[in-house]
C-alpha cells in the first residue's frame, strides 16, 4: 500500500541520506576528498551537515533548503566540467551524490510529510514532485556513480522501488475506468501503442551470410569455438536461432510494448543517457539525460516529426540502473564457456589478451529507432548480441582484415580510437548517399573493397556470437532493443 511505501521512504530519508554521522565522515574521512573539500573550503561540508539537521527536524522554509542544496550541486557539476569526466576527483562525485541525496530527502518529506508533527500525512506526492524525486536521484546516479558502499547501492535501489510501488498506487484508476484509460499516458495521441512499429527502412541485401544453427549446447558451442574452421583465423560469427525463447522480455514482460517499458520506468521517469546524431564518429554527435518517456516519445515512436537527431540509447548498463528489467532476461549460457585466445597476432590482439578475465559478463542495452547505425569497430571481449525487438543488418570482417579497414589512431585531445575505423560504410558501399560521394570515398581507401566480410539480418529472438577482435558495423532496420553480453 502506498501508505507503507510512503512511510518507508521517508524514514530511508530522515535515517540514512540525512544521518549526520555519515556526513561528518565525509568531513573527518582522512581520504584526498576531505583535502580537496577543505581546500574549498570547510563551509561547504559544514552547509550540508546544517541542511541535513534542517530537513531531519523538519525546520525551516523547504524550498529554500532545496535552493541551497542545488547551490552546491551547482558547485560540484563546475568541477564535472573542469576533468575528463573519468579524472573527476571523488570528492566532488561525493559532493555531489550527497547533496542530491539530501535534496530527494527534502523533495520526499516535503510531498508526503504533511504535518510538523510525528504522524505522518499519507499524502501522494504529486505528479510534479515524483518528476522532480526521480530525477533528482537519477541524475546522483548517472554524473556521482553508485555509492561505493553495497548498502549504499542497496538503499538507492529500495529507494526506487518505493517510487515504483507509490506510483503504481496513484495510476489505479477506480474500478469502473475502463482498461482503456488506463493505459492512457500521452497527452497528444491519447493511448500508448501496444507495440512499437514494425516497419523499416531501406534494407542492405545480405551478400555473405553468416552460418546459422539453432539451439547449439553450451558443449557444442565450445567445441565451436574452440575447433574453428581455420585456425589462422579462429572462430567466425555465428547467428544462434532460439536461444532467447524463454526471456520473459520475449513472452510475459514483451519490451515491444512502450506501455510495458514505461510501467517499468516509474511511468517513464527514469533518466537514460542518449547518444545523439548519425553516428558517434560524426561532427555535430552528442550526448544527453533525458526521461524514458521523452525518449519513446519523440525519438523512437516520432523519430521523423520532431525533427530531431537521430537518438540512440547505446551501450547502457540500463540493467545495474533498472534491476526489474534484468528480471527480463537471462545471461546465455555460451558467455560461460572458455574461448580460446586471440588467434591472430596484431598490437590490438595483444592488448586483449591481456584484460584480466572477467567474473560475470558484461551487459549493455542498445535500444533505438530505425536507421541507428554503429560505425565499423571492434571490442575487447567477445560478444553474444541478443536481439530481444525488431531487426539489425550486421557486417562482420575478421581481424586479418584490419590493414583495408583504416583504423583511426590517437586523435585530438589523446582519445585512443584505435579500435574504430575510419570506414563509412554506408557511403563506401553506395546505400546512403549519392553515387558520386560513393566513388570519392572509394578513391581515398582503395583497399576497402578487397576486406572480405560476412553479413546478416539479426532477426527478432536470435542472437550472433561476435568473436573478439572481429570488426563489426551495426545498422538497425526497424525500432530494435538489443542486449549485448560481452565476456572471455
Ligand atoms: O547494436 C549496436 O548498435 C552495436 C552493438 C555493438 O557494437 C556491441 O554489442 O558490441
Ligand atoms: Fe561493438
Amino acid at each position: 500500500m502506498t501508505a507503507t511505501a510512503n512511510r518507508k521512504l521517508v524514514d530511508t530519508c530522515l535515517r540514512v541520506f540525512c544521518d549526520s554521522e555519515k556526513l561528518a565522515g565525509l568531513v573527518h574521512s582522512q581520504t584526498k576528498s576531505k583535502i580537496e573539500l577543505r581546500a574549498c573550503g570547510n563551509p561547504v561540508l559544514k552547509l550540508l551537515l546544517h541542511l541535513s539537521n534542517a530537513i531531519k527536524n523538519r525546520e525551516g522554509d523547504f524550498d529554500l533548503v532545496v535552493q541551497r542544496l542545488d547551490d552546491l550541486i551547482a558547485l560540484a557539476t563546475e568541477k564535472f566540467y573542469a576533468f575528463p569526466f573519468k579524472d573527476v576527483p571523488p570528492c566532488w562525485r561525493d559532493l555531489f551524490r550527497e547533496a542530491s541525496l539530501l535534496k530527494f530527502s527534502a523533495l520526499a518529506v516535503k510531498g508526503m510529510w504533511a504535518h510538523r508533527n510525528e504522524s505522518f500525512d499519507l499524502r501522494t506526492p504529486s505528479e510534479e514532485q515524483m518528476d522532480e524525486m526521480v530525477k533528482t536521484i537519477d541524475m546522483a546516479l548517472i554524473m556521482a556513480g553508485p555509492p561505493p558502499s553495497s548498502d549504499g547501492q542497496e538503499q538507492i535501489t529500495s529507494v526506487f522501488d518505493l517510487l515504483q510501488e507509490i506510483h503504481e498506487e496513484s495510476i489505479q484508476l477506480p474500478k469502473h475506468d475502463s482498461p482503456r484509460k488506463r493505459r492512457k499516458v500521452d497527452g497528444d495521441t491519447g493511448v500508448w501503442h501496444d507495440r512499437f512499429p514494425t516497419s523499416g527502412v531501406f534494407e542492405p541485401s545480405v551478400l555473405k551470410p553468416i552460418s546459422k544453427w539453432s539451439e547449439p549446447s553450451f558443449d557444442e558451442f565450445e567445441k565451436y569455438m574452440l575447433h574453428p574452421k581455420d585456425d589462422h583465423i579462429g572462430p567466425e560469427p555465428l547467428v544462434i536461432e532460439g536461444a532467447l525463447k524463454h526471456w520473459p522480455a520475449r513472452t510475459k514482460h514483451p519490451w515491444k510494448s512502450p506501455a510495458y517499458l514505461l510501467s517499468k520506468t516509474i511511468g517513464g521517469r527514469r533518466l537514460v543517457p542518449i547518444e545523439l546524431g548519425r553516428t558517434y564518429v560524426d561532427e555535430g554527435w552528442g550526448q544527453k539525460i533525458i526521461t524514458f518517456k521523452e525518449f519513446i516519445e519523440h525519438y523512437i515512436l516520432d523519430p521523423k516529426s520532431s525533427a530531431l537527431a537521430t537518438g540512440y540509447l547505446a551501450q547502457h548498463d540500463l540493467f545495474a540502473q533498472i534491476p526489474s528489467l534484468r528480471e527480463d532476461i537471462a545471461i546465455p549460457d555460451y558467455c560461460f564457456t572458455s574461448p580460446p585466445p586471440p588467434h591472430h597476432s596484431s598490437p590490438l590482439a595483444e592488448k586483449h589478451s591481456k584484460l584480466a578475465p572477467l567474473d560475470e559478463p558484461l551487459l549493455n542495452a542498445w535500444f533505438g529507432p530505425a536507421r541507428t547505425i554503429s560505425p565499423l569497430h571492434t571490442d575487447p571481449y567477445h560478444n553474444i548480441l541478443s536481439q530481444v525487438v525488431g531487426r539489425k543488418y550486421i557486417r562482420l570482417y575478421a581481424p586479418n582484415e584490419s590493414e583495408k579497414l583504416y583504423a583511426r589512431g590517437v586523435e585530438d585531445g589523446g582519445v585512443d580510437m584505435g579500435n574504430t575505423s575510419s570506414l563509412d560504410i554506408g557511403l563506401l558501399v553506395g546505400w546512403d548517399d549519392s553515387e558520386e560521394e560513393r566513388k570519392e570515398a572509394n578513391e581515398r581507401f582503395p583497399l576497402f573493397q578487397e576486406a572480405e566480410f560476412m553479413d546478416c539480418i539479426l532477426e527478432e529472438g536470435e542472437c550472433l556470437y561476435i568473436p573478439v577482435g572481429w570488426w563489426h558495423y551495426v545498422r538497425s532496420l526497424t525500432v530494435s532493443f538489443s542486449v549485448s553480453f560481452w565476456f572471455n
